[in-house]
C-alpha cells in the first residue's frame, strides 16, 4: 500500500475519536469549528509531503506558536537571558494555570509551552512598538513556512476581549519583575500570535525545519540555529502536549506541540516534520482525533525517539 493510501486510511479510523472530545469555546470564535474535520500532512526533511484529510483548510496556531516564539527570542536574546525570565520544567498543570506563579520562589514561570511562560517569552521580542515585534515574528513564520502567513482577526479579537487569566498571569509577573511595560500592548501581540493561520502543509513545513536541526529542506537555509532547534524540540517532548506530555511521550515518543485550536505541530528528528488539524480536543487540550492518528502512525513507522 502506497503511503498516501496509508494515510487515508488512519486518518479514517482516527476521525471516528473525534466525537469523544469537544472543540474548544473559551476562545468564543473556535467554538464554530467543525469537530469532525481531521487533516495531516507529513513534510520530510527530504521536501516530500504526503497528506490526507481537507490539507488546505486554515486553522489558528494557538499555544503551537509558542514553540515558535521561543526560537526567534532564544535567537535574538540568547540562552541565559531568555532562562533568567522562564524555567526548564514540566509543571504537570493545566496550561492557564496560574498555581505554581506563586509558589515558585522566585516567582517566574515553569517553562515557555505554558501560557504565563509563552507570555513572558512574546514580551522578549525585538522591537520598541507592538508592530514591530509583530512584524519580526509574522516575517520570521513566513520564513519558516515559505508562505504569505498572517492571523485571523477575528480570532484574535475574540481572544483580546476574553483573556482575563492571561491578563491575570501578565499582572501578576509584572508584579515581580518577569515581565515590565504595557500588558494590555503584551496581549495584543500575544493574541494575534496565537491567531496566526495556516493550513496541515505549512505546518509540517515548519515541524520540518525543526526535524531538520533549523535547517529548511526547501531553501537549504539555517532559519533556526541547530542548538534552538534542539531545545525547542526537548521543551516539545517535556511540556509540548501540556499536562499529558508524559502519556503522549510513552504512546507516540516524539517531539510535539498542540494548540486549542486542534492543531498539533509534530517533529521527527532527522525523518520528517507533522501539521495535524483536528478541532475535538480531550480533557486537557489536544487534538483527541489527532493525537489518536499519531499514535497509529508512531507505530507503523517506528517514530519514537526512545
Ligand atoms: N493551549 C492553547 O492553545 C492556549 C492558547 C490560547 N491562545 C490561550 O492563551 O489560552
Amino acid at each position: 500500500m502506497s503511503d498516501q493510501k496509508l494515510l487515508g486510511e488512519l486518518v479514517d479510523i482516527a476521525r471516528a475519536f473525534a466525537p469523544y472530545g469537544k472543540v474548544a469555546d473559551y476562545i468564543p470564535a473556535l467554538s464554530n469549528q467543525n469537530p469532525d474535520d481531521l487533516a495531516i500532512c507529513i513534510y520530510s526533511i527530504g521536501n516530500e509531503s504526503y497528506y490526507a484529510g481537507d490539507h488546505l483548510k486554515k486553522f489558528t496556531l494557538q499555544s503551537i506558536s509558542k514553540v515558535i516564539t521561543l526560537a526567534l527570542v532564544l535567537m535574538d536574546n540568547g540562552e541565559d537571558e531568555v532562562f533568567s525570565k522562564v524555567g526548564m520544567e514540566p509543571t504537570g498543570d493545566p496550561f492557564n494555570s496560574i498555581a505554581k506563579l506563586e509558589t515558585n520562589k522566585p516567582s517566574k514561570p515553569l517553562n515557555p509551552m505554558i501560557n504565563a511562560g509563552a507570555l513572558a517569552v512574546t514580551h522578549m521580542i525585538k522591537g520598541d512598538t507592538v508592530i514591530e515585534k509583530w512584524d519580526r515574528l509574522i516575517e520570521f513564520i513566513c520564513h519558516l513556512t515559505g508562505q504569505q502567513v498572517t492571523y485571523n482577526e477575528d480570532v484574535a479579537y475574540s481572544e483580546l476581549q476574553t483573556a482575563n487569566l492571561n491578563r491575570s498571569l501578565c499582572y501578576f509577573m509584572k508584579q515581580h519583575g518577569v515581565i515590565t511595560g504595557n500588558v494590555e500592548d503584551l496581549l495584543v501581540l500575544y493574541t494575534k500570535q496565537c491567531a496566526v493561520e495556516m493550513n496541515c502543509v505549512d505546518l509540517a513545513k515548519m515541524g520540518a525545519v525543526f526535524a531538520n536541526d533549523g535547517l529548511d529542506p526547501e531553501s537549504g537555509r539555517q532559519l533556526i540555529t541547530k542548538d534552538v532547534a534542539r531545545i525547542c524540540k526537548t521543551f516539545m517532548v517535556t511540556c509540548g502536549m501540556y499536562n499529558s506530555s508524559g502519556e503522549f511521550a510513552i504512546k507516540v515518543g516524539i517531539p510535539a506541540k498542540s494548540g486549542v485550536s486542534g492543531g498539533i505541530m509534530g517533529s521527527v528528528p532527522g525523518k520528517c516534520g507533522i501539521g495535524i488539524f483536528g478541532p475535538s480536543l480531550d480533557e486537557v487540550g489536544n487534538s483527541i482525533a489527532g493525537t489518536k492518528l499519531l499514535e497509529g502512525l508512531s507505530a507503523k513507522y517506528s517514530w519514537s525517539i526512545f
